[in-house]
């Protein structure tokens, strides 16, 4: 089955393909990325801003997904707003060319002297068929080191070591990644809804 992908991240889109593609599903990046802004205060809401927009522009059964790091002792951020962590109005803005590593430098700042230190990543897919959808969410445990480690990967995977591992999600290869990532649970469980497994 042929699904449009909505999302401007390439990592993000290996990551679904590696995941779905033994499942029969052939994964398509549209012609044109489309500025879809995340202004929904949900993962679910902006997840489905943007399968919308591409469905709504390609007419093509959609897939989009919206993630992101939440660590409990910051009150929930970074949340929704991972991706432009560094920039936000919360702890100061941090500035750098690179995001992803402004994002974490900002967050261990935010951290130094933060003891309880657990997080979880949580991602949120929408399948867009047309008049709706249906969605799936997944999470994986984890906690935030004291400094980086490792290369694969995006975002704060540095820094981020899932829970009954010592090393970071960044030095676990990506197959290891793909079994327990939030991002393979949301799958897995969206192909549960959709009967496909
Ligand atoms: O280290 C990480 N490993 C992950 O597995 C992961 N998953 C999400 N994140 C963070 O959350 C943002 C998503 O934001 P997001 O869903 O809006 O995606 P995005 O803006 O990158 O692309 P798009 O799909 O919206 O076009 C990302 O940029 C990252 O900062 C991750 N970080
Ligand atoms: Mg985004």
């Amino acid at each position: 089955m042929k699904i449009l992908v909505a999302t401007s991240n390439r990592k993000k889109l290996r990551e679904l393909m590696d995941i779905l593609s033994p499942y029969g599903f052939e994964l398509e990046l549209p012609e044109e990325t489309l500025e879809v802004e995340e202004t929904g205060t949900t993962f679910l809401e902006n997840a489905y801003l943007k399968a919308r927009a591409y469905y709504q522009r390609y007419r093509l059964p959609t897939l989009a997904e919206d993630s992101g790091l939440v660590v409990p002792s910051l009150g929930g951020y970074p949340g929704i707003y991972s991706s432009r962590f560094h920039s936000i109005d919360f702890g100061g803005v941090e500035h750098g060319k690179d995001p992803d590593r402004a994002n974490i430098k900002k967050l261990l700042r935010l951290m130094e002297n933060v003891e309880d230190r657990r997080a979880y990543y949580y991602a949120c897919v929408v399948l867009y068929i047309g008049d709706g959808g249906v969605f799936a969410e997944g999470r994986c445990e984890g906690a935030i080191s004291r400094e980086e480690k490792g290369s694969y990967g995006f975002g704060y995977d540095p820094v981020f070591i899932p829970e009954g591992y010592n090393k970071t999600m960044a030095e676990l290869p990506p197959e290891e990644k793909n079994r327990i990532s939030h991002r393979r649970r949301a799958l897995t469980r969206l192909l549960e809804v959709l009967r496909w497994k």
